[in-house]
């Protein structure tokens, strides 16, 4: 161990991410194998003793770089000193709820959450919001942490990232290290745009390899968006492993730095790039250096593409237009 303890604050520890995520972090894969953490668990009242369940299965893995394990069911307790902040529990949609209320209910969790956050975090804090819907709930908490630098918000459209790789990996019956510079653009939803445009395969353009505007148009675009409901349909409950995987590589990534020649997508506060209204957490392709991201610059959109980029953008200004009628943002 060569630093001081990382604290690493956890919401919905109780969950089923939670449960495929804490082993992991514990186990150095979060930050790496020289960095020790403290795990903060945020839960609701209800799920707190569960939550104490899994901090026993923690001490019972022993893990080197574990520092402790902290439970708590108030956020400002929570996120105190908190450098990393993953903020996975969200209100899912229940039957009869329009999308209005799901917004409203998760405004309820990440409202407070971004204002504890503001209130006690770390000065280096960085917060990951998994919690659906991720992108807007990251607009809610970050619009509730004025001091804290908006890049710091981020949503996960990694997952997304991931299963266009191997989607396109089995179709071009090659192993997911030939694939490079996927991008997943905008909303973490069906409306999201997975690019292969701008992908390459062994050094080749990604959608010359594959040769077939029908099959990206009717089999990639819509496997890919519409993985979690496969999943859902599949294993009768949403992704966890996968999405507790997805949630380390956006961090690791984030902190220890992106391959030279690739980049990972990440939901971001849009700057106004590729036309992406300011402010907007949108998904984009970066790169990490020096523990920041940048997003990419200067790729071309095509006519496939910008429609396709447009739409679910404008989702996301619907998101953000709804939740400042409900009062937060
Ligand atoms: N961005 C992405 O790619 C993905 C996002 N998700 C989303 O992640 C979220 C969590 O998924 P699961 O772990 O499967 O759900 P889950 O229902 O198993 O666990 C959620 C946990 O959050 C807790 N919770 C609720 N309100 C809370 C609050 N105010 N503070 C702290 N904890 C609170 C609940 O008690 C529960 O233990 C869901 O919103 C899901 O839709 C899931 C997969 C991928
Ligand atoms: O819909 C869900 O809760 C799961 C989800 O986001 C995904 O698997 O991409």
């Amino acid at each position: 161990m060569t630093q001081a303890p990382v604290n690493v604050t956890v919401t919905g520890a109780a969950g089923q991410i939670g449960y495929a995520l804490l082993f992991r972090i514990a186990s150095g894969q979060l930050l790496g194998q020289d960095t020790p953490v403290r795990l903060r668990l945020l839960e609701i009242p209800q799920a707190v003793k569960a939550a104490e369940g899994t901090a026993l299965e923690l001490e019972d893995c022993a893990f080197p770089l574990l520092v402790g394990t902290d439970i708590f069911d108030d956020p400002k307790q929570a996120f105190e000193g908190t450098n990393i902040a993953l903020l996975v529990g969200a209100r899912p949609r229940t039957k009869g709820m329009e999308r209005g209320d799901l917004l409203e209910a998760n405004g309820g969790i990440f409202k407070p959450q971004g204002e504890a956050i503001n209130a006690g975090a770390a000065d280096d804090v960085r917060v990951l919001v998994v919690g659906n819907p991720a992108n807007t709930n990251a607009l809610i908490a970050r619009s509730h942490a004025p001091d804290v630098p908006a890049e710091r918000f981020t949503a996960m459209t990694r997952l997304d990232h991931n299963r266009a790789i191997t989607q396109l990996a089995k179709k071009l019956e090659v192993p997911v290290t030939d694939v490079k510079r996927m991008t997943i653009w905008g909303n973490h939803s069906a409306t999201q745009y997975p690019d292969v445009f701008n992908a390459e395969v062994k050094g080749r353009g990604a959608a010359e390899a594959v040769n077939d505007e029908k099959w990206l148009a009717e089999e990639f675009i819509p496997r890919v968006a519409k993985r979690g409901a496969e999943i859902i349909e599949a294993r009768g409950a949403s992704s966890a492993a996968s999405a507790a995987n997805a949630a380390i590589d956006h961090i690791f990534d984030w902190v220890n730095g992106t391959p030279q020649d690739d980049w990972v997508s990440m939901g971001v506060p849009s700057d106004g790039s590729y036309g992406v209204p300011e402010g907007l957490i949108s998904s984009f392709p970066v790169t990490c250096t020096g523990g920041r991201y940048e997003i990419v610059q200067g790729l071309q959109i095509n006519e496939f593409s910008r429609p396709r980029i447009d739409a679910s953008v404008q989702e996301l200004a619907d998101e953000r237009d709804a939740v400042r009628k409900l009062g937060l943002v």
